[in-house]
């Protein structure tokens, strides 16, 4: 698979079985010339040593312990798949590329369960940030806080060029504070001083303010994301996958570092800090006013 040779139909159906098995059955494996199945967490199209992840998590691909737990073991079986070079992660979703953490995962949760929660985001940022595949994020939607975050991770980012989706960290505007590793990441992509103020006022930005600042590195109309997010990946994968892998993995080292050598306390951190009734309260008014806009 090695040098972007197209896989014959029977490789890809072996990949189909093989993925679809070793994934008991949550996910689906497209090769192009099947049709869809039903609704899974997300479908997984595998072509050219590259998965194509769609994100299919209704209504708003928000980040649950269950999709959580689903994607980080997916990412890792690809990830030891050596035939999977690229990553490319989308959303099967109208209009979001993910909503972020599932606010339910952390209101009126008892203090283990809300630690179990942080340990799957801790991990997938880990996986994700740390892999060893070219993972491009082609934004098809809007991409708030933990979905931002999991675009950030990312070795490249193309977002679809409609003034109605936003992208950014806006924790603060929940009343919660993004973790270190959440403002390390956007430090490592936008720099420190236009990460002050994105953090500190909770801002999203539309997709042309979200290139200015090099929060994302390309726009394109919607109907071209995939295309562009391809074409993209065979430039990346142009490269020799030992020198780009170990560039990438000391660019990240220190960052990925900082959080495993502090997970524990960094999970504890979280849960005081979530619990607190003052908290609490924020994350309820900020529900009931998600319900309200739509009303
Ligand atoms: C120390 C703590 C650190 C924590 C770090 C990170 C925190 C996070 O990631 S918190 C999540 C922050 N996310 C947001 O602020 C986004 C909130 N959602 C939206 O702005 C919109 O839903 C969105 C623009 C994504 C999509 O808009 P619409 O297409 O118009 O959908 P609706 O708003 O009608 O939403 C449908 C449905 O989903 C519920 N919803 C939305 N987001 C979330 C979420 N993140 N978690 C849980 N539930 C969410 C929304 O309330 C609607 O529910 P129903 O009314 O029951 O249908």
């Amino acid at each position: 698979m090695k040098g972007g040779v197209p896989p014959s139909d029977t490789f890809l159906f072996e990949l189909q079985l093989r993925h679809a098995h070793l994934l008991l059955g949550r996910f689906e494996l497209v090769c192009g010339c099947c049709a869809p199945v039903e609704k899974f967490h997300y479908r997984l199209h595998f072509v050219h040593s590259v998965a194509v992840m769609r994100l299919q998590n209704p209504p708003v691909n928000s980040l649950n312990l269950d999709f959580l737990t689903e994607f980080c073991i997916t990412v890792e079986k690809l990830e030891m798949d050596k035939s999977c070079r690229g990553l490319i992660l989308t959303s099967n979703q109208p209009k979001v590329f993910s909503a972020g953490l599932d606010i339910m995962e952390m209101y009126e949760k008892s203090p283990e369960s809300c630690g179990e929660f942080w340990k799957a985001v801790q991990e997938m940022w880990l996986k994700l940030y740390g892999s060893n595949m070219v993972t491009i994020a082609a934004i098809n939607g809007s991409s708030p806080a933990g979905g931002c975050l999991m675009s950030i991770t990312c070795d490249y980012r193309i977002m679809a060029d409609n003034p109605r989706y936003s992208i950014g960290l806006n924790e603060t505007q929940l009343g919660i504070v993004a973790p270190f590793w959440f403002m390390d990441t956007m430090m490592n992509t936008v720099g420190h001083r236009t990460s002050e103020i994105a953090l500190q006022l909770g801002l999203l930005y539309s997709p042309s303010e979200a290139l200015k600042i090099g929060l994302v590195d390309q726009l394109v109309p919607e109907d071209q994301i995939l295309t562009t997010a391809t074409q993209t990946m065979t430039k990346w994968l142009a490269i020799p996958d030992h020198a780009r892998q170990i560039t990438k993995s000391m660019m990240r080292k220190p960052t990925i570092d900082k959080l495993m050598s502090n997970r524990e306390v960094d999970i504890q951190h979280f849960v005081n800090f979530i619990t607190k009734d003052s908290i609490q309260k924020s994350l309820g008014m900020y529900l009931a006013m998600l319900k309200k806009r739509k009303s």
